[in-house]
């Protein structure tokens, strides 16, 4: 596992047991699908994708709610703030294949704010881990409601899942919509205001 990555970091350094650990396993796994391992093409395939999972799951080496108390500020404000548009990349827990899209995120503050790099962040924080697409959802939504106590929260997440695409029932076009709420966002009014939002992203 990654320890102690800021997302935004190059890996340069990556656990050396656990690189070799993988890619002997992934030498098996290889061999095991019937490719030739010794090839040239696939000699170094084994430590690549080694590495490849371990930033796939950086995010167990992550503190999210550190992510959030590292940036909160006082500050009188109680509008709703959105923040629209990250772009989640994770990976389904069942198949172990991506699933990506978008995540729009907003909160009301209650006498705090957060630096607004810190909510994609967080996002990266619980996507790059094995997921399910609502367990993500909410762990975001948990996660900002318990840093920041506001009177808010809102998630969305719209994903494709290549499990869904490249295998299995085969559709290309299909796009999940998660969402999850707290406080002000569960009446009618202020989750309105927030989907037409962001609703032009919605499909
Ligand atoms: N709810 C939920 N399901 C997911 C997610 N990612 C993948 N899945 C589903 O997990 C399920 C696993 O079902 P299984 O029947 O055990 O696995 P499977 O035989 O590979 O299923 P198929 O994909 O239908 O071929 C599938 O229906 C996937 O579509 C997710 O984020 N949320
Ligand atoms: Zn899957």
């Amino acid at each position: 596992m990654i320890k102690e990555m800021k997302s935004y970091e190059k890996i340069e350094q990556y656990d050396t047991e656990i690189t070799e650990a993988l890619a002997d396993n992934y030498k098996v796994i290889i061999e095991n699908l019937g490719e030739d391992v010794t090839r040239e093409g696939l000699e170094k395939t084994p430590e690549r994708v080694a590495k490849a999972m371990q930033y796939l799951t950086h995010g167990y080496g992550l503190d999210p709610l550190e992510i959030l108390k590292s940036a909160m500020f006082t500050e009188d404000h109680q509008q709703m703030i959105v923040v629209k548009d990250i772009e989640v990349y994770s990976m389904c827990e069942h198949h172990m294949l991506p699933f990506f899209g978008k995540a729009h995120v907003a909160y009301i503050p209650n006498g705090k704010i957060v630096g607004l790099s810190k909510i994609p962040r967080v996002v990266d924080a619980f996507a790059r881990r094995m997921q399910v697409q609502e367990r993500l959802t909410d762990q975001i939504k948990n996660c900002i409601q318990d840093a920041l106590n506001p009177l808010g929260v809102a998630v969305v997440i719209e994903a494709q899942h290549m499990c869904m695409q490249m295998r299995g029932i085969q559709k290309q076009n299909s796009v999940t919509t998660t969402s999850s709420f707290t406080g002000a966002f569960e009446k009618d009014k202020t989750r309105k205001e927030f989907i037409s939002l962001v609703s032009n992203k919605l499909s």
